[in-house]
């Protein structure tokens, strides 16, 4: 069997990943697994344990770093993240493509370890619509919205780092655009 693909789908905080992905994950042409990261941030309202993130403490995120767990990991505005390394190999090895959605830092990481991997960079049309967006969302507070806005200018910088770089102005033509990508290099 054909081994999986190793998708990463990044961009700053509020761009919209998650909103984009919910219109290809489940397109079976595809063949998508998501990746449930860990994080020790607190989990929101509208969230599912084991279905958007494993919640976990710091002293069990400290330890899959030290006992070598994690494929990537980030600590992002105050909080660690990152994706299970045995998951992921299982699900390649089960000719699963798997899709990471992470930030810029986990994928310089990814890109080390998975030169192969394809990388895509979701951009917003400007920096007003972000900050438009992340505010929307009203998921964080004030503080917390000023310091992700203030990581994304720095992200924006690592465009070059990406293999594509898709707009994220209309969530359906980003999805389109990048499950056109994902087919492309199933071939
Ligand atoms: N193309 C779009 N046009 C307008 N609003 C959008 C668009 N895409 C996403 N949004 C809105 O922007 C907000 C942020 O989207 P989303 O939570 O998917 O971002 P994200 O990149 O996954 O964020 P994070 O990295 O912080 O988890 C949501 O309220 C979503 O509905
Ligand atoms: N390096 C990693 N980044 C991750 C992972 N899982 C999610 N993320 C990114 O963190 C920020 C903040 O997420 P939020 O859910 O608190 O808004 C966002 O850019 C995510 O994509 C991971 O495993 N590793």
């Amino acid at each position: 069997m054909k081994r999986g693909l190793l998708v990463v789908l990044s961009g700053p905080s509020g761009v919209g990943k998650g909103t984009v992905l919910k219109e290809f994950i489940d397109d079976p042409s595809l063949k998508l697994a998501y990746s449930v990261s860990l994080t020790t941030r607190e989990k929101r309202p509208n969230e599912v344990e084991g279905v958007n993130y494993n919640f976990v403490s710091r002293d069990q995120f400290e330890s899959a770093i030290k006992n070598g767990e994690l494929l990537e990991y980030a600590e992002f505005v105050g909080n660690y993240y990152g994706t299970p390394l045995s998951t992921v190999n299982k699900l390649r090895d089960e000719g699963k493509n798997v899709l990471l959605e992470i930030e810029v830092q986990g994928c310089i990481q990814v890109r080390e370890k998975c030169p192969d991997a394809l990388t895509i960079f979701l951009v917003p049309p400007s920096m007003e619509e972000l900050e438009k967006r992340i505010r929307g969302r009203n998921t964080e507070p004030e503080e917390i919205v000023q310091q992700r806005l203030a990581k994304a200018n720095r992200e924006l910088d690592m465009v070059g780092q990406y293999k594509y770089v898709v707009c994220n102005e209309d969530p359906k033509l980003a999805a389109d655009i990048i499950s056109i990508i994902i087919k492309r290099h199933m071939d």
